[in-house]
């Protein structure tokens, strides 16, 4: 087990480009987030790069690990801790020569237990499942199952659950093994981002 992994928590994602985007990533950390991911799929490198490394230290004055989603050399250049790999975003071995064996590589197994079987053997620190519940970020996401947290439980892995997750449902997700409560629009989406996120962190005191 990744040692900057062990424990669980809140599990916030960007998603694009904002006016106040530090702003809120800072009150989602002041909430109490454990992970943070930088997801912004523009193009623009120059700001991506811009707002990767201002996130990183924001996290990193918080001790939360950074993770950028997709692109293995955007983590490299912004000094991320780790980088987030779905099944287009290329392999786990080839992300590991470039960021080194202290990366964190959280990889998506969607609603797939034999994905996660076979990303676990190859090497990856956390492994994702969703979409658990409909996602106003990305509605045609694949829907999975919480049976899938309980096949995965014997894998020793960290398992992050995503997907429409909210604080009225994250707790059944805990409830089924989720380590780790991945949320884009319940966090930042809401006006109050703080609270969102302490009543994320509130649920794994009471689940
Ligand atoms: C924690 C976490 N889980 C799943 C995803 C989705 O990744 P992916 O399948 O690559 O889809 P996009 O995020 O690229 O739309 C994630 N980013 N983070
Ligand atoms: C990136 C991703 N992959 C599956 S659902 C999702 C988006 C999660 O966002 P939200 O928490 O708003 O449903």
């Amino acid at each position: 087990m990744h040692s900057q992994l062990k424990g669980r928590g809140l599990y916030v994602i960007t998603d694009g480009p904002r006016p106040d985007l530090f702003e809120v990533v800072a009150l989602a950390l002041a909430g109490g987030a454990r992970l943070l991911q930088y997801r912004d799929k523009t193009t623009d490198q120059a700001r991506r790069l811009t707002e990767a490394r201002a996130i990183r230290a924001l996290c990193a004055a918080r001790k939360v690990p950074l993770i950028v989603n997709d692109d293995v050399p955007l983590a490299l250049a912004a000094g991320a801790a780790g980088v987030h790999l779905g099944e287009d975003d290329g392999d786990i071995a080839a992300a590991r020569a470039v960021l080194g064996p202290e990366a964190i590589i959280g990889v998506s197994c969607y609603d797939s237990a034999d994905r996660a079987h076979q990303l676990a053997a190859a090497g990856a620190d956390y492994l994702a499942f969703g979409a658990f519940f409909p996602s106003p970020t990305k509605p045609h996401a694949r829907r999975a199952s919480f049976d899938l947290l309980r096949q995965t439980a014997a894998l020793g892995l960290p398992r992050v659950a995503i997907g429409g997750i909210t604080p009225d449902n994250g707790g059944s997700l805990i409830d089924a093994g989720a380590d780790y409560l991945a949320v884009v629009s319940a966090v930042f989406g809401d006006p109050d981002v703080r609270g969102a996120a302490a009543r994320f962190t509130q649920l794994f005191t009471t689940h």
